[in-house]
């Protein structure tokens, strides 16, 4: 992907260093946030636990953004992700910023995730934008139902470009794959303009789960990679380990 860069001053390493690791674990969606409490470079501490949850250890901590247009169904997947559930019924925006805690098992490291659930509605983007900075990782996501969304796209990788760090791990999602009469994006078209901005790139359903788990573990283990930087390990291809995930499991051509 060109990666132009506009802004300065940016951290350009995902590595970590020592940092506080205070947390506010389980946050509800609705709430207002607390103070970010993961460095702009990520964390590591041999199974640290957190201040809050002392039950709750790891080693390494990133922070996780989702972004796109709103009714994307970011919340959902973020609430798939977290609970096993998907928030089916009335739609309620999402107001301004919140986030949620998931530790995975990385390669045998405990990975810890703060999952930050932005606003998609325009009126909230100086709030989110101020989030940006500090985010390890990108989820950015379209509606496959819903044609603006996808064409939207190009907007916010301009806008990530322009707010976030410059070695960011980004993925563009198609999500909603589940709702096959109603959609509008095909796969093929997703998996082009990926290609073309240099993302990986799948397809989700915060309904059925398909590939939500493998979204985050994705994302979660370029990190783990990156921040480890051990010259011994063949480097991490996310797209790879996704295509290579998704044909094992046999699933996730809709
Ligand atoms: N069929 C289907 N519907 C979904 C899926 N994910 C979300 N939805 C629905 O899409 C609507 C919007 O979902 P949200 O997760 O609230 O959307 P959002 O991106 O968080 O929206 P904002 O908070 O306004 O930015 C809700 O009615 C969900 O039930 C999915 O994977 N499949
Ligand atoms: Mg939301």
């Amino acid at each position: 992907m060109s990666r132009k860069k506009t802004v300065k001053g940016k951290s350009s390493t995902s590595s970590p260093t020592a940092a506080a690791s205070k947390s506010k674990e389980n946050g509800k969606p609705g709430e207002s946030i607390s103070t970010p409490e993961i460095t702009s470079n990520g964390t590591v501490h041999p199974s640290r636990p957190s201040l809050s949850n002392s039950s709750e250890f790891y080693d390494l901590a990133f922070k996780v953004m989702l972004v796109g247009d709103s009714g994307v169904g970011k919340t959902c997947l973020l609430v798939r992700f977290k609970d096993g559930a998907f928030l089916a019924g009335s739609f309620i925006s999402t107001v301004g910023i919140d986030f949620r805690n998931k530790v995975l098992n990385i390669d045998g490291m405990k990975v810890k995730l703060q999952i930050w659930d932005t606003a998609g509605q325009e009126r909230f983007r100086s709030v989110t934008h101020a989030y940006y900075r500090d985010a390890h990782a990108l989820l950015l996501l379209y509606d496959v139902t819903n044609k603006t969304s996808f064409d939207n796209i190009q907007a916010w990788l301009t806008e990530i470009h322009e707010y976030t760090q410059q070695d960011v791990v980004l993925m563009l999602l198609g999500n909603k794959a589940d709702a096959t009469h109603e959609r509008v994006v095909k796969r093929e078209e997703g998996e082009k303009l990926a290609k073309d901005f240099g993302v990986p790139f799948m397809e989700t359903s915060a309904k059925s789960g398909l590939n939500v788990e493998l979204a985050f573990t994705a994302v979660a283990k370029e990190l783990k990679h990156r921040s480890m930087k051990d010259p011994n390990e063949p480097k991490f291809k996310l797209q790879d380990y996704v295509n290579k995930e998704m044909q094992t499991s046999g699933c996730c051509h809709s």
